[in-house]
């Protein structure tokens, strides 16, 4: 599996990648126009300082001339360069960071909305933690690009172009020197870019299935700690945790080389270059102090900037491996099959065009289905469940039964065949129309964390208080629900684990109810619960069924003898199909299978 999410890394060119980082700046223009103009002030007032020092060694304090007020005005100048410096550096930071955070913040939440957008097919093939690494891990590092990359890198050319310009200002020869520095530099970050590339990737992959195994170990904890699985987990956990860190490793080698050291092998070198020059200059004519210090001092400013931007380059190359990463998520057109209708619902005309279930009649026309495209798991498959009617699924485990859900649900697209509902193909019917017409109720009913009424409700509307507590009293949930100590406000923990599986099959029903469905999709419930809960449940199902159509995937023979229809399900194909008795006449598999479970219960009985 982590190998197919691996093959999803798209190859995407580091400057598209760029261009594409950039354009979500656009919504901060102002601000950032404004943190720019502060940083060019601030720059400017900073690359001033040496100037005014050089001033003063060159003219007052080498000659020994101290007349006061120009020196005062030189040293106030100099303060109020360096507070204004200081202060509006402090400012456009703020700035910067400010839209860095907000734009963050959009591409997070651009992210969450795509994820929820993509079809189940997606999910079938990434697993949850490297989902969770790419909404957190690596937003998180496309955030450093733009809170301190970006920053950095912009007053870091600007301060380089102010130095530069100082340089010129002071002497000519040395400044065309230090110009000659400027490709040797860009070459060695343009290597570090190049060997770094790599082994972030890796690196990020490997975090990737970090979070992945961290994930699965999680949600099968409960098993984990049933089946004494710990020892195995903590194994592979701690394999996968010791190839992120040899990544991570070599991440740091590549930095430790090429990053700092480099650049202060350059920065010595110019140095002993400069003072070499200096030096040589004063045997032939006494040369100017001032404009040694100065041009020592930009050395060093002009290398401060300088490595600045190679540790940057660190976290810049991460940030572009991150984002590539997103933008790949972002692109993917997996669309779950409802969504791609809605967006093509824009130019079909307005909603009240849209088709409205009144019915619930469903049919299924030859519909054959894949979810690899190679094994067929449907094969021809045709039915017609009419208004009121039940339906029962039964087969063997990985007969189809669940599959035909699924396309009924719209979870998977119809690609062979049709499915219609009042003879309206599914296709046509909006998302909102489909779940408010189809409840699904599912084996394993999950709740979320809230309240009990928060989870009947599920955040709609149109759900009242009053309606919360009709759908309880219909599936007869109310009993256990009012003995609660808060009654429908009683806490929801994590997937409910505080309540019974009875209970949250109740709840299940309850919500499924709350939106009075035309057409109920069950998936039976095989968790064991007491006869008690066991006989509330069957009495809430058929209550539920009652002038319904209902397609039911039953693995209990006994629970769907009153069944309109009974398909029976054999490798993806209906072989049988009638009405309990005349299955039963038939004497084939469903008869089979009646007989295997009777048997079971009656051994049980014995
Ligand atoms: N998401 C999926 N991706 C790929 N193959 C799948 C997927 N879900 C199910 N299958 C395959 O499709 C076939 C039919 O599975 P399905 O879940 O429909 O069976 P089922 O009759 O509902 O079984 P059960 O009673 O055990 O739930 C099986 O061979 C299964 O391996």
């Amino acid at each position: 599996m982590m190998k197919e999410v691996d093959q999803m890394a798209s190859v995407a060119s580091p400057k598209s990648v760029f261009r594409r980082l950039l354009k979500y700046l656009s919504p901060h223009r102002g601000l950032l126009t404004l943190a720019f103009v502060l940083l060019a002030i601030g720059t400017v007032a900073d690359v001033l300082g040496p100037v005014l020092i050089q001033r003063f060694i060159d003219n007052y304090l080498t000659p020994k001339h101290f007349p006061i007020l120009p020196l005062v005005l030189l040293a106030a100048g100099y303060l109020l360069m360096q507070v204004a410096s200081a202060g509006l550096n402090f400012v456009q930071l703020v700035m910067f960071q400010n839209a860095a955070l907000k734009m963050i913040q959009t591409l997070r939440i651009e992210v969450f909305g795509k994820v929820q957008r993509l079809g189940l097919a997606f999910f079938d093939r990434t697993p949850t933690g490297v989902l969770v690494s790419r909404i957190t891990n690596d937003t998180e590092a496309i955030k450093d690009f733009y809170v301190t990359v970006l920053s950095t890198y912009v007053k870091d050319a600007m301060m380089l172009v102010g130095i530069f310009a100082a340089m010129f200002f002071l002497d000519l020869r040395l400044a065309l020197f230090c110009v000659v520095l400027a490709p040797l530099i860009v070459v060695t970050m343009v290597l570090y870019r190049k060997w770094s590339s790599r082994v972030f990737h890796q690196a990020r992959r490997k975090l990737s299935q970090l979070n992945a195994k961290l994930n699965e170990s999680l949600q099968g904890m409960y098993l984990i700690q049933a089946m004494r699985q710990q020892e195995r987990l903590r194994r592979e956990f701690s394999a996968v945790n010791q190839e992120f860190q040899a990544a991570r490793l070599r991440n740091i080698q590549i930095n430790s080389l090429m990053l700092r050291p480099l650049i202060d092998v350059l920065y010595f070198a110019a140095l002993v270059v400069i003072i070499y020059f200096f030096g040589f200059q004063s045997f032939h004519r006494i040369i100017d102090i001032g404009v040694l210090y100065a041009f020592v001092n930009y050395l060093e400013r002009f290398f401060e900037p300088v490595n600045q931007m190679m540790q940057q380059l660190n976290v810049f190359q991460q940030a572009m491996v991150a984002s590539e990463r997103v933008f790949q998520l972002l692109d993917q057109t997996l669309y779950a099959p409802t969504q791609k209708l809605e967006s093509a619902g824009d130019d079909r005309g307005t909603a009240a065009a849209a088709p409205v279930i009144t019915s619930g009649k469903v049919s299924f026309d030859n519909v054959s289905f894949s979810y690899d495209g190679e094994t067929e798991v449907l094969k021809n498959i045709s039915f017609t469940a009419y208004k009121g009617q039940t339906v029962a699924l039964v087969g063997h485990t990985g007969s189809g039964k669940s599959s035909i859900v699924n396309l009924l649900m719209r979870f998977y697209p119809v690609v062979q065949g049709q499915i219609a509902i009042d003879d309206i193909p599914l296709d046509s019917y909006s998302d909102d129309e489909l779940r408010s017409k189809v409840g699904l109720v599912l084996q394993d009913p999950f709740l979320f964390v809230g309240d009990i009424a928060h989870n009947i409700r599920l955040g709609s509307h149109r759900i009242g208080d009053e309606e919360v507590v009709n759908a309880a009293r219909f599936v007869q949930a109310d009993t256990f629900i009012e003995k609660l100590p808060h009654g429908y406000t009683e806490p929801v923990r994590e997937r409910g684990s505080t309540l019974s599986a009875g209970q949250r099959q109740l709840i299940s029903f309850a919500r499924t109810m709350a939106i009075q469905p035309k057409i109920l999709v069950l998936d039976e419930a095989t968790a064991s619960v007491d006869t008690e809960t066991e006989e509330a449940i069957q009495i809430a199902l058929e209550k539920m069924r009652r002038g319904r159509t209902t397609i039911a995937i039953a693995h209990r023979l006994s629970t769907i003898q009153d069944a309109d229809l009974i398909l029976v399900l054999h490798h993806g194909e209906i072989v049988e199909r009638g009405t309990h008795q005349e299955l039963l006449a038939e004497k084939g598999l469903y008869h089979k299978m009646y007989l295997l479970q009777q048997g079971g219960r009656e051994a049980v009985q014995m």
